[in-house]
């Protein structure tokens, strides 16, 4: 397999972070490389919306970073989504705004969207404690809102937190916007101060990018390049490097591109995917495959995204004889298939784009259908025309 992925989306988290903190900064930054992934399309589009129903879709940071914006910015507006968008909690969030002296309703189920922003009538406080264990995307929220509110904000995160690559990215993005932000173990300190309006190039989403490991993964021979992607990103998901080499894939930059090459694999996998939750689903089907066990942490947050994730593993995985089986509530076991694979199977998408890119590398192996493939487009809209790319046959049926 070799050739060049074209079609690579930029990141869709940085994107959206840029989009959010120029709004705040006035709006008039030049931004390149916005993300073409539907969430950020969303967030382009409806950042600066008058209507007063905003529908996220199935864009959880969409839905989380604008409620805080629209909250401090004084935009009276409901904020709705997608079904599983509405069983998506957003209750810390809301508590924490609600302290601040945001007033806001639930418009159906408590603790989850469709929720109405009224008013602010001021800050009330300037100090809140918000669990770090449930979605770091409330709390990247209130660190972009922060620097707008007279009296800053200091946010205290209690018990274990989760994805906190994604907390040192909004440090990073609200630095390079001229705001600081200082995170030091549990401890978020963010002064009031002016947003810079300044130039900025969104580089390529590693989250993207690790399927490309999973087809170099499986492909007898493989040369895959990858544009715009740094190692020493903001993206704590650029960790696929270091779990491919495990699986079989070496990556080196050259030339500005990111080489993929194959290397030989191990039998067993440790990994802790509390900072990178989203690689869940592209690591357990590899390792499925591969005859590698899995030892896997840090899968909570899973059941809490675009569908329950662990149980659509599990089901998926079952369908070429693995298994994702949970040991007690922290710790799993991926048992991979040791019969021979299935000449054909259909899998079932459940409106997760990973669960399409994720399953989608099998294709080396087997004849593989797949539910709904049009989901990708929430992150990577041209994944099927990149896979066609390399000649991956791919029909849409
Ligand atoms: O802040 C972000 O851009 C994201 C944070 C993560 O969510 P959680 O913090 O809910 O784990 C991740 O899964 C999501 O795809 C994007
Ligand atoms: C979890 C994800 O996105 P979000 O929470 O922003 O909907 C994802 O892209 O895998």
């Amino acid at each position: 397999m070799r050739g060049t992925a074209q079609w690579l989306p930029a990141s869709k988290s940085i994107s959206n972070r840029a989009l959010i903190i120029n709004a705040l900064a006035g709006g008039t930054s030049d931004l390149h490389n916005l993300s073409d992934a539907n969430d950020t399309q969303l967030m382009l589009r409806l950042v600066n919306s008058n209507d007063r129903v905003i529908d996220v879709e199935d864009a959880g940071t969409t839905m989380r970073f604008l409620t805080a914006y629209f909250s401090v910015t004084r935009q009276a507006k409901v904020l709705t989504g997608t079904q599983r968008m509405k069983e998506r909690p957003i209750a810390l969030l809301v508590d924490a705004l609600r302290a601040l002296g945001v007033e806001i309703e639930y418009l159906e189920k408590d603790g989850y969207p469709p929720h109405e922003i009224k008013s602010f009538a001021g800050q009330k406080v300037q100090h809140i404690s918000i669990r770090g264990d449930v979605s770091s995307q409330y709390i990247s929220a209130l660190m972009m809102i922060a620097p707008t509110l007279p009296q800053g904000l200091t946010l205290v995160l209690t018990g274990k937190i989760g994805s906190r690559p994604y907390i040192e990215m909004t440090v990073a993005l609200m630095k390079h916007f001229g705001a600081q932000c200082t995170f030091v173990d549990n401890k978020i300190v963010v002064p009031h101060q002016a947003y810079r309006p300044a130039e900025f190039t969104v580089e390529s989403d590693w989250s993207a990018a690790s399927y490309w490991f999973s087809f170099a993964a499986l492909a007898q021979d493989a040369e895959i390049l990858l544009p715009r992607l740094s190692l020493d990103s903001l993206q704590g998901d650029s960790k696929i490097v270091e779990i491919m080499k495990t699986l079989g894939v070496q990556a080196v930059l050259e030339n500005g591109l990111l080489k993929l090459t194959k290397t030989a694999h191990q039998k067993e996998l440790h990994w802790d995917f509390t900072h990178c939750p989203d690689l869940a689903q592209t690591v357990a089907v590899i390792c499925a495959v591969k005859g590698v066990t899995g030892h896997f942490t840090g899968l909570e947050s899973l059941r809490i995204k675009e569908t329950d994730r662990i149980a659509a593993l599990q089901n998926e995985l079952r369908k070429i004889g693995a298994d994702l089986r949970e040991d007690d509530t922290e710790h799993w076991t991926l048992i991979p298939t040791t019969s021979a694979l299935p000449t054909s199977a259909f899998f079932n998408t459940y409106k997760d784009h990973r669960m399409a890119m994720a399953f989608a590398p099998l294709a080396m192996l087997m004849d593989v259908e797949l539910e709904k493939p049009e989901v990708t487009r929430k992150s990577y809209p041209n994944f099927w025309k990149d896979i066609i790319s390399f000649n991956v046959p791919a029909t849409e049926v």
